[in-house]
């Protein structure tokens, strides 16, 4: 599932200066950015930080792409190390971007949870104060080949949900539905909300996680911030009781945040999917 948000109450001069602090952030020279770097005693990739894919063969291709990734929520799991100074209101203004975000995640979930006839705040309540919101910005450049590289290979959100905030003038994200690949129009100053594979799971199979891919550009750059939407790490993910009968049998094998994460970034590695993985 995966919609155009228009009327969530976040002014265009609030989303510009948004777009304005990733940008100006993506502009610093190199040395700046890698104060920030992903790799930890140079070799080893965590997940938060500054940088590419991780990489786990020879003959992968990288993404045509720049990112940081930063824990936004809960404030105490914020490790402000990794959160750039420059430009001098980055902090100030992601952080009010997670406030107004988290409001709009929220009304996704409750809405999510009634189609499943289930209490409007089942889902908002499995959110304990452990539960991690990742902020990605990625920095696609524009790029001499596009035929020969993806700026993001396709994959689905290891999310339970995921809001996306794209570069108003610059397509490139496509949706893959029924084997065939959909471009997102460009909405301005819509936010893109879509379910992630925990909800997936959650939801026994009722809602579908999409496949996307973002394609490069030859002529313009393009840039967006994702915010990813998990549970407690430690947390066990299965299908809902109340969704699993002997009609709809379970469909999705128990894990944890944790476990499907770290899963995940193996799989977008080698470019299968981490869903298949837990299917049953
Ligand atoms: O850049 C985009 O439009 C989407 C990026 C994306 O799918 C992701 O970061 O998971
Ligand atoms: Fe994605």
């Amino acid at each position: 599932m995966f919609l155009q948000a228009v009327g969530h109450g976040m002014e265009p001069s609030f989303l510009g200066e948004v777009m304005g602090v990733a940008r100006d952030f993506f502009k610093l020279p190199l040395e700046e950015k890698q104060k920030y770097s992903n790799l930890v005693n140079g070799n080893e990739v965590r997940i938060e930080g500054y940088g590419n894919d991780m990489v786990v063969s020879e003959k992968q291709i990288l993404d045509w792409c720049d990112r940081l990734y930063i824990i936004v929520e809960p404030e105490n799991r914020r490790i402000y190390s990794l959160w750039p100074t420059q430009p001098p209101s980055f902090r100030d203004i992601l952080s009010e971007y997670t406030v107004r975000c988290r409001k709009i995640a929220n009304l996704f979930l409750q809405n999510l949870a009634k189609l499943l006839d289930l209490h409007e705040d089942y889902f908002v309540n499995m959110f304990d104060e452990n539960a991690l919101t990742y902020a990605r910005l990625n920095y696609y450049p524009n790029c001499p080949k596009p035929d020969h590289v993806f700026g993001m290979k396709p994959h689905t959100d290891a999310s339970v949900i995921t809001i996306v905030f794209i570069d108003d003038n610059v397509s490139g994200l496509q949706l893959q539905k029924d084997g065939v690949w959909y471009n997102i129009p460009i909405l301005p100053n819509a936010l893109l909300v879509n379910v992630g594979d925990v909800m997936e799971i959650m939801s026994n199979g009722f809602f579908k996680s999409p496949i996307h891919r973002v394609v490069t550009n030859a002529e313009k750059e393009r840039l967006s911030l994702v915010m990813f939407y998990t549970m407690n790490p430690e947390k066990e993910i299965e299908p809902l009781s109340e969704l699993v009968d002997e009609k709809r049998p379970r469909r999705y094998r128990k894990t944890t945040t944790n476990d499907y994460i770290a899963q995940l970034f193996e799989t977008f590695a080698r470019g299968t999917l981490a869903i298949d993985t837990v299917k049953i």
